[in-house]
């Protein structure tokens, strides 16, 4: 299995020669993004748009992080759209705002919201209702969690057992057993808890893979999942509610979601969308990052650029990186950082006395090392449909060969090594020739970390294997590789311990003396996509306020 060359659809570095003149400690700036990321190019892009002169710093050749879109040509001149990174976005206002600022909001594509997500049991695909939004299959709603913490139920469909469904119903209709004292509960230990075991192991088992590759029985229920955590506080909040059934706390966080949105509606001019619906651009999520890029120019992003120490002179942050052209240092009123914990090293020390052991110091509960960025490997093979299993799936959602839906799961318990398959081209048509599936494999994680030594050809082939098992009829012919790549340390697991961590550096940022330094990504402000954009143009408004004040 080889993969083809690819044209990255993403600019690579321009050098720079020249680039000395704005990145020099003669020249102050208003503010320093360093790692350009979803995280870190969207906020530059606010700044920007506040008039700040700002600089943004990139390690990578290329803006977009774990962000990268392919576009393949094959010989015949047929092409095939792929992602090398994340599949999606559960659409938020932030996307839309940024896509119409940036004049790409044309691109915007929005998957069919009626599309479900998939559970492997026992060898049978079982729809999952849309976490909001969509339809959902029909009368088929066991139980989901949306992506803001909404709470679907149904009594219909097999995926659980009558006495798994009666467990689930009697928590969250009835009452449960309450929290435990001074403990930080697993993402386990309390869905356990509230709706049993079988819930646990069937649907969010499967469904933490989906987001995080991680391992409920170390993830931490407050910390990775916050939104639907707090639908117990909600329920305990409901006066008659002495039990705390949590369905109730899920229609009164429905509730508070409705006025949230109708207090900040979208504008007028931006384009049509539903919350929450799976969306990208036409030309892959990639389309975001490389449109900043465009927009902010190479004198603003300095790609190539990796932050070597952060020290501070009076009022001003002195930072020095690692360039092609050399050293450099580069002198800012404010600092935003968003590049992993990992990547930190010491850099920080000079002004965030601590930081280096808070990032690397071992927390026994858990015992790891700072936080845990395990390695996921995203392969994506196409397959004629043709080669897919020719069965009619239950609920009228037609035969398997169109894959219809979100994509699939495969639970801990099934014997499948792939974590999820998602079903790209069903979810945004076009992506490759009519007589084909686009598959995007995610492999590995926290409970696979191996995955991030094998040889590509054997990751390949462990995939493979895997989809004959599930989706794919035994004589299939050999997959069209369009791309494999291994994320050493792909999402970072919010595990027992971690709101302690964010808070110990909370208190480190607000020691330094006259502020300007943020501390950020997605191991602080949440892992999806949208989390990202989101936090880019909320902080633009925290960095404008302070160096307002100044
Ligand atoms: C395989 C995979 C699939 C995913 N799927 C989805 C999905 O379908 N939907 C979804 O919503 N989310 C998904 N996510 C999560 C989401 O994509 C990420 O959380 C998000 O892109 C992270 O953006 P970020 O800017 O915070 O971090 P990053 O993308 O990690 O950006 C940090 C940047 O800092 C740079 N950097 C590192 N060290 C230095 C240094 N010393 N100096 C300068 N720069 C440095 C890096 O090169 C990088 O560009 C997925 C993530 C992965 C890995
Ligand atoms: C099986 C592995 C993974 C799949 N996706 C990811 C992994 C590790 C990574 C990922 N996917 C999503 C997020 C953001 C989560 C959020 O809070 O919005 C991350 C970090 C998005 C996502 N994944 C699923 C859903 C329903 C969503 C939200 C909707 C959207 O973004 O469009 C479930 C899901 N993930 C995967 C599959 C195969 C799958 C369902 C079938 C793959």
């Amino acid at each position: 299995f080889a993969p083809p060359t690819s044209i990255i659809s993403t600019p690579t570095a321009t050098t720079t020669t020249s680039s000395c003149l704005h990145a020099s400690s003669e020249a102050q700036y208003d503010c320093l993004v360093i790692g350009g990321g979803i995280s870190g190019s969207t906020l530059a892009h606010n700044l920007n748009n506040a008039n700040l002169n700002i600089l943004l710093a990139e390690q990578r050749d290329y803006l977009g992080g774990n962000v990268q879109s392919v576009v393949h040509t094959d010989e015949d001149g047929s092409e095939f759209i792929f992602e090398k990174g994340p599949n999606s976005y559960a659409t938020q206002p932030s996307i839309v705002r940024i896509s119409h600022e940036l004049g790409i909001d044309d691109q915007l594509v929005f998957a069919n919201e009626s599309l479900p997500p998939w559970v492997n049991h026992n060898g049978k695909l079982h729809p999952l209702p849309k976490g909001q939004g969509g339809k959902g299959p029909k009368g088929q709603i066991e139980l989901v969690f949306g992506p803001n913490g909404v709470l679907k139920f149904g009594l219909a469909g097999d995926l659980l057992s009558w006495p798994g469904k009666i467990r689930a119903g009697i928590g969250a209709l009835l009452g449960h057993m309450p929290p435990p004292d001074n403990k930080e509960e697993t993402i386990k230990e309390w869905v356990t808890r509230i709706l049993g075991e079988e819930v646990f192991f069937r649907i969010i088992d499967p469904f933490v893979s989906g987001v995080y590759a991680g391992d409920p029985t170390t993830l931490s229920m407050k910390a990775a999942l916050p939104k639907i955590s707090r639908i117990e506080d909600y329920s305990y909040g409901i006066e008659w509610n002495k039990f705390g059934a949590i369905f109730y706390g899920g229609l009164a966080r429905q509730v508070e979601l409705t006025k949230e949105r109708k207090a900040d509606p979208p504008k007028p001019e931006w384009v049509d969308f539903e919350y929450g619906n799976p969306g990208s651009y036409k030309r892959g999520l990639g389309t975001l990052p490389n449109a900043i890029y465009e927009k902010l120019g190479s004198d603003v992003v300095k790609l190539e650029w990796t932050l070597t120490k952060v020290e501070k002179e009076g009022d001003t942050y002195v930072v020095t990186f690692d360039t092609p052209n050399g050293q450099q240092t580069v002198t800012s009123k404010a600092i935003v950082s968003t590049i992993p914990t990992h990547a930190m090293g010491s850099s920080l020390e000079p002004v965030l006395p601590g930081s280096t052991d808070l990032f690397t110091k071992e927390r026994q509960i858990i015992n790891r090392k700072g936080v845990y960025y395990p390695p996921v490997a995203a392969v994506t093979l196409a397959y004629p449909k043709k080669a897919f299993k020719d069965i009619e799936l239950s609920n009228d959602f037609g035969n398997l060969q169109n894959l219809p839906g979100f994509g699939l799961l495969n639970p801990r318990t099934e014997g499948v090594r792939t974590l999820g398959t998602l079903w790209s081209s069903s979810l945004f048509p076009g992506r490759c020739p009519e007589d084909y599936n686009i598959l995007l494999n995610y492999i590995g994680g926290s409970r696979d970390p191996e995955i991030g030594s094998m040889p590509e050809g054997d990751v390949i082939a462990a995939v493979d294997k895997d989809l004959r098992k599930v989706l794919l009829q035994a004589n299939a012919p050999e997959p069209k590789v369009l791309g494999i790549k291994v994320w050493p340390t792909a999402i970072p697991q919010y595990e027992l311990g971690h709101l302690e961590l964010m808070k110990e550096l909370e208190s480190m940022e607000s020691n330094v003396e006259g502020g300007g330094i943020w501390i950020c990504g997605n191991y602080r402000s949440g892992v999806a996509f949208p989390d990202c954009v989101t936090f880019g143009y909320e902080h633009a408004k925290v960095v404008k306020e302070y160096l307002d004040k100044k």
